[in-house]
């Protein structure tokens, strides 16, 4: 069985910095989506980014991008879809998602999703401040029953995901989930690095 295909969510409109790409800006001198990137290919058997718009822009990171599939900007769970999609199309059964702006995730990312998971495949990320849920690991199985739910207009990730009665991997430290939505955020990302 092929190992979980790593799926990069950077599929938002970033209104808190702006517009544009969170996952282009540099951070210690290197994009965010650099760091994401050289995070979850060791974990994962492939690695996907999931964005809208114009791919081009991503030309050099030799990396496949997936768009969305349901218009209208719904959510990172739309990115989940559109990963789970090319998923199936490569043959593999699972992905595992990590948000294009938080720098700092765990390395142990996929071993305790995987473990959390075990049941039916599905499982969330949580830190001592809640779920995480741009973290997971998702079942290929599931995106009919997903794109069904998106199109009922569901958004919220928690309330799909607890219906399916998915996993927690608790991670111990809060720092490991920052995310940078502002331009303040990325200055305290400096500082953490
Ligand atoms: N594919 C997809 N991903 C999304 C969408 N909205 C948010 N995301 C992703 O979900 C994660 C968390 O997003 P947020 O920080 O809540 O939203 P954002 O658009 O990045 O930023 P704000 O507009 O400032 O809230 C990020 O990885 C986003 O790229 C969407 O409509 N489609």
């Amino acid at each position: 069985m092929k190992q979980p295909l790593g799926v990069i969510l950077a599929g938002g409109q970033a209104t808190r910095m702006g517009g544009g790409d969170k996952c282009l800006l540099t951070l210690g001198g290197m994009p965010i989506l650099k760091r994401v990137l050289d995070r979850l290919e060791p974990q994962t058997d492939g690695v996907i980014l999931n964005a809208n718009g114009d791919a081009t822009r991503f030309a050099d990171y030799n990396i496949a991008v997936v768009a969305d599939s349901i218009t209208g900007f719904a959510g990172p769970l739309s990115g989940v879809l559109a990963g789970l999609d090319h998923a199936a199309q490569l043959g593999h059964t699972h992905i595992i998602t990590a948000a294009a702006d938080t720098p700092f995730f765990p390395c142990d990312l996929t071993p305790q999703l995987l473990l959390a998971g075990e049941t039916n495949g599905l499982a969330l990320a949580a830190s001592p401040s809640g779920r995480q849920p741009t973290f997971g690991l998702w079942p290929v199985a599931l995106r009919d029953d997903l794109r069904a739910a998106l199109d009922d207009g569901l958004r919220k990730v928690v309330m799909w995901t607890q219906k399916h009665n998915a996993g927690t991997a608790e991670f111990p430290d809060d720092a490991a989930f920052f995310n940078v939505n502002t331009p303040e955020d990325l200055q305290k990302a400096e500082t953490m690095l």
